[in-house]
């Protein structure tokens, strides 16, 4: 090598280390923050207002309604998925056999999800975009999000499934919703987290008490299933659902990601295991279909066993690249707002009152409370006590 080659190489490296020193700050900074929440809240609200338009068209032609909705929720989903990939760059990797791998995205789904980390839904959507279906992805959700601001709000648009988690009260109204998905007009993946809520100790601890009480083996790495959403999603969906993708998820290194972890720039390595079981295998005899998701979750324990001992899931891996669509949704809403916004800031600083600039520092403080409170949805410490109620055993 040259001394000139040498002297370049050295000065290449010594110059891309700061650099992406200096990124990473960059990433970190509350401002940076600040201007990625102000892109998301007011393309938000934009979009939940398109989606407030779309109402009469319901009536007309729900087909259309329910197209238009899929491509509206995507402009914030994306979002979303755009920081994972692109800001965090965090890396996910689908363990997967390569005859299932085709129809990924050609189909309906049921897709059943581990919940330990507080970005597996994240993780989930990142997934959906890379298969074309993140604008139709559909989840069995727990009623509370329904009011959480612009993804709830976009949710009711998109015909998930909002479940109480009391089966008195859910029977009927989960039902109504599935049977809605049977003519929806492209193709869909219903995720179910059986488990119902995230995993804690404390819940575990329960939880194997209950798979005691009722002779089942215990679970290491899982809450027993709720098995009586995915029995009835099974029989109200035969016919639309061709197959249930049974997805394991886990991170490299031990690593327990945060939704705040990724707002900061920090990178994960997501690897997810999945398996295509057609739909048509799984008992349609609500016992028989109880005692099919009990024995899946064995068997998943026993992924996340191999995860925990070896750091791989079994089988290949298929690389699946990041699409740029989710980036360019970004950057176009970027565009659009962020040049209003630093207008409106100049005029401030030129010709402001007291009045306008105390306003517009409270519309800040207002903006990035609420989306604090979003954020706080997220996380586990904070989550609900379903699951957590040592009364509920006395019942059994
Ligand atoms: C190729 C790539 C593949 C995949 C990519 C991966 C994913 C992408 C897919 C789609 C993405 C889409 C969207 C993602 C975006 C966002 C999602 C974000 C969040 C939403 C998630 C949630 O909100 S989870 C919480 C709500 N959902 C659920 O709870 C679903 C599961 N629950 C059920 O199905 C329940 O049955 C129910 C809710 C319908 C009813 O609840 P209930 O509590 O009444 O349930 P059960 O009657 O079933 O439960 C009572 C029985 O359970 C026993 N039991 C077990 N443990 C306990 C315990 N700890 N305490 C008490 N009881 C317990 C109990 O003994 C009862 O037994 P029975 O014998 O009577 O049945
Ligand atoms: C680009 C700017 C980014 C701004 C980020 C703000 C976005 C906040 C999004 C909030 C989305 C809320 C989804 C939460 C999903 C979730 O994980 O729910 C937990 C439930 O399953 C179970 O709850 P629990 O019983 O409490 O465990």
């Amino acid at each position: 090598m040259l001394q000139q080659d040498i002297d370049l190489s050295l000065r290449g490296r010594w110059t891309s280390i700061p650099s992406m020193g200096l990124l990473q700050l960059l990433k970190s900074q509350f401002l940076c923050h600040l201007l990625l929440c102000y892109v998301f809240l007011v393309s938000g609200l934009l979009v939940n207002l398109l989606q407030l338009c779309t109402l009469p068209l319901w009536a007309i032609n729900r087909q259309l309604a329910r197209k238009i909705n899929c491509r509206l929720g995507y402009c914030i989903s994306s979002q979303m998925v755009a920081l994972l990939e692109w800001w965090s760059g965090t890396e996910c990797t689908l363990y997967t056999d390569p005859e299932s791998y085709p129809l990924y995205g050609k189909e309906n789904a049921i897709v059943i999800l581990n919940h330990n980390f507080e970005i597996d839904f994240l993780c989930g959507w990142t997934f959906c975009e890379r298969f074309g279906v993140l604008g139709t992805s559909k989840v069995m959700a727990k009623k509370e999000l329904a009011y959480v601001p612009l993804i709830g709000w976009m949710w009711y648009f998109q015909e998930i499934v909002f479940c109480k988690r009391k089966w008195e009260d859910d029977r009927r109204t989960v039902i109504k919703s599935l049977h809605n998905l049977r003519d929806y007009p492209e193709n869909f993946w219903f995720l179910m987290f059986c488990e119902g809520t995230r995993f804690t100790e404390k819940k575990h601890q329960i939880s194997m008490q209950v798979a005691e009480s009722k002779g089942l083996p215990k679970l290491k790495h899982h809450l027993l299933p709720r098995t009586k959403g995915f029995c009835v999603s099974v029989q109200s969906l035969r016919g639309t659902v061709t197959a249930v993708y049974d997805s394991t998820l886990n991170f490299k290194n031990n690593e327990t990601p945060t939704l705040r972890g990724i707002l900061s720039g920090k990178k994960y390595y997501a690897d997810l295991y999945v398996r295509r079981i057609p739909l048509d295998s799984i008992p349609e005899d609500e016992a028989e279909c109880t005692a099919w998701l009990h024995k899946l979750y064995q068997e998943k324990d026993t992924f996340q066993e191999q995860y925990a001992q070896t750091g791989s899931f079994p089988g290949p891996v298929m690389s699946l690249a990041r699409r740029p669509w989710a980036l360019l949704n970004w950057l176009f809403w970027a565009s659009v707002l962020l040049y209003p916004l630093l207008l409106l800031l100049l005029w401030l600083l030129q010709a402001g009152s007291t009045l306008t600039v105390v306003s517009s520092l409270t519309i800040c403080v207002v903006g990035s409370v609420a989306v604090r409170w979003m954020i706080g949805q997220t996380e586990i410490n904070r989550g609900s006590s379903y699951g957590n109620k040592e009364t509920l055993l006395n019942n059994n």
